[in-house]
């Protein structure tokens, strides 16, 4: 134990499983380093056109500072289509079985059960300035369970309620290779990215920013 007074170092300690909420998990490090070199490798594939990653514009005349591309359902504020809408008009490109695959394995780490197929990826890149205010993602027609994966800088991620966008809330930081899914009574609740850590990635990764992939499974036909 350390003498009174002196401060407890948890970087020096392995961050632990926790819950921030009923139904929702966090599980650090969740990705291996292999694992998330591939997955960024995969989202530079496909971040470049058509369907690339884009400006996302908002009704109110604003736009995200996060830019994003989608694979399987294209989202745009607020629904969801085949094809960029609100862009170049492209089809959307093809969510690979393998991305569906590590979505119900996530699920399933975090000890919610699998029901559907997660036939959605949400990809949100974060440079040094961009943030994500409070929402709650509710496009989607079914309740399964959303998968978040974090890459490269680390970030505040914000967990809050399903009533309000303010408190009560818990900030916890997701750094590169964690993963957070948020189901059952979390499902809706509201969450946001106050603020991106610069610098903080995994050298390795080659990434100056963040990557966030988000899995969800639309529950919609054609
Ligand atoms: O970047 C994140 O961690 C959150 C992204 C998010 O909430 C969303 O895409 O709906
Ligand atoms: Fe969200």
């Amino acid at each position: 134990m350390p003498p009174d007074g002196e401060p407890f170092a948890p970087e020096l300690f392995p961050r632990a499983r926790t819950e921030l909420a009923p139904g929702a998990v966090h599980l650090p490090e969740w990705l291996s380093p292999g694992a998330q070199l591939r997955l960024v490798e995969a989202c530079r594939e496909w971040a470049k056109p058509p369907a690339g990653l884009r400006l996302v514009r908002t009704p109110g005349g604003g736009a995200m500072t996060a830019r994003q591309f989608c694979l399987g359902w294209h989202w745009y504020p607020y629904g969801y289509a085949r094809t960029v809408v609100d862009g170049d008009g492209a089809p959307v490109k093809a969510m690979p079985p393998w991305l569906a695959a590590l979505g119900a394995a996530a699920v399933e780490a975090a000890g919610h059960a699998v029901e559907d197929t997660y036939d959605i990826a949400l990809v949100n890149f974060y440079d040094a300035d961009a943030r994500m205010g409070m929402h709650r993602d509710s496009d989607e027609k079914s309740s399964a369970p959303v998968v978040s994966l974090s890459l490269g800088d680390t970030c505040v991620f914000r967990f809050g309620n399903t009533r309000t966008r303010t408190k009560p809330y818990t900030d916890v930081e997701l750094h590169s290779g964690d993963l957070l899914v948020f189901g059952g009574p979390s499902r809706l609740a509201h969450h946001g990215v106050p603020r991106v850590l610069p610098g903080t990635a995994p050298p390795e990764l080659g990434l100056t920013g963040r990557l966030n992939v988000t899995l969800r499974v639309s529950g919609l036909t054609e």
